[in-house]
């Protein structure tokens, strides 16, 4: 009998991404996949060490399944697996919780694996802040280990509700697009679980007989995301049908690629509506679709100084209408002490 039917599941998601790893790995500067790594689960004496592969887990039924699949799947496919669990102090205990996730991870037969504490700062808020520690500690691990990959345990439903509170920013399709199934410095993060829905990786770690952690942070309404979980997203359901969840993640998906396309898009007309001396020639630029107008006066007032995360949707509508409803206005105060002004036909866009 094969294993059950949410087991298959976590561990066909992690064997995926395993194999999308091997298949990088093997093809540095557009070398043809070799499958050398991938055939030889036990390396002979002499040969490189097979490719290593963290998963960053709380303890959580998330990221802990996530562990389980990857104790797995990795000695199947030649990789070495190992853990990172990141202590942040925010609760008594934690460090106390954090060793027990050390001791659940030796378990399932990672190595290496180890606990890291960070001190949370308060910029950008609780959640932002613990988030920014984090990474900063999972990205310290990553490079001290020499690791080729870290797994995240985001799942359908993380997406989804990431997807909401993008909407409720309004700031377009990239907020829409979610997390992505690979970011950071060099394609380092990965997110298996994210076709894969909360229930499903619980139900794993419940017919595995894996202990897991619930976060109260999880169910603190005083976080937003906690509120969405529990208040939103019901609500939600319960309007609109069981499906929303799904719906919002391939959402999320869509808008991604969508975004990519337009960014991709932007950045071929940039070099078209610029004149001899890099200036901005209003003219072109009023020709253009206003999506790709407005990524270009956002790329621009990135460039000239202005903070990515005070520069919003509504700052780059005002800099568009000295484009589109031209009648002589003054000049466009944009954070970071970025102004933007029409000067003749040519946009002008910098500090002070
Ligand atoms: N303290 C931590 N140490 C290591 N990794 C973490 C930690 N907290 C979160 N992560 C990673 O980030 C992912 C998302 O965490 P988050 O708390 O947003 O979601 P979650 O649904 O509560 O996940 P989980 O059930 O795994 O805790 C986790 O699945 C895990 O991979």
């Amino acid at each position: 009998m094969g294993p059950h039917p949410a087991v298959a599941a976590i561990r066909l998601a992690v064997r995926r991404v395993l194999h999308d790893i091997l298949t990088e790995l093997n093809t540095p500067a557009g070398v043809p996949a070799a499958t050398a790594v991938e055939r030889t689960p036990e390396r002979a004496p002499g040969l490189p060490t097979a490719p290593l592969v963290l998963v960053a887990c709380s303890g959580g039924a998330d990221s802990m399944a996530l562990a389980s699949a990857l104790a797995f799947e990795a000695p199947r496919l030649g990789v070495r697996a190992g853990g990172v669990t990141v202590d942040h102090g925010l609760q008594s205990g934690s460090d106390l919780r954090a060793e027990e996730v050390v001791l659940r991870l030796r378990e399932l037969g990672l190595d290496p694996v180890e606990a890291t504490a960070v001190t949370v700062g308060r910029a950008g808020g609780p959640e932002a802040a613990a988030r920014d520690a984090r990474y900063a500690a999972l990205d310290a691990a990553a490079a001290r280990h020499g690791a080729a990959a870290v797994l995240l345990g985001h799942t359908r439903d993380d997406q989804a509700e990431t997807v909401l509170l993008g909407l409720a920013r309004g700031s377009g399709i990239r907020s829409l697009s979610g997390m992505a199934a690979v970011s950071g410095a060099g394609g380092r993060y990965r997110r298996p679980f994210l076709q894969v829905d909360r229930q499903t990786a619980r139900k794993a770690c419940m017919v595995q007989s894996l202990p897991v952690w619930d976060d109260p942070h999880n169910a603190d309404p005083a976080y937003t995301r906690s509120r969405l979980r529990h208040e939103g997203l019901p609500a939600l359901e319960k309007a609109l049908g069981k499906g929303v969840v799904e719906a919002l993640a391939r959402t999320a998906q869509l808008s991604r690629d969508d975004a990519d396309a337009l960014d991709t898009w932007a950045r071929q007309a940039e070099a078209g509506v610029r004149d001899a001396t890099g200036g901005l020639e209003c003219a072109k630029l009023y020709a253009l679709p206003p999506a790709v107008r407005r990524r270009i006066l956002r790329r621009a007032a990135l460039e000239a100084g202005a903070p990515g995360g005070a520069l919003f949707a509504r700052h780059i509508e005002e800099v568009d209408r000295l484009i589109t409803g031209w009648r002589g206005q003054g000049a466009i105060n944009l954070p970071g002490k970025v102004v933007a002004r029409r000067q003749g036909g040519r946009l002008v866009i910098r500090q002070g």
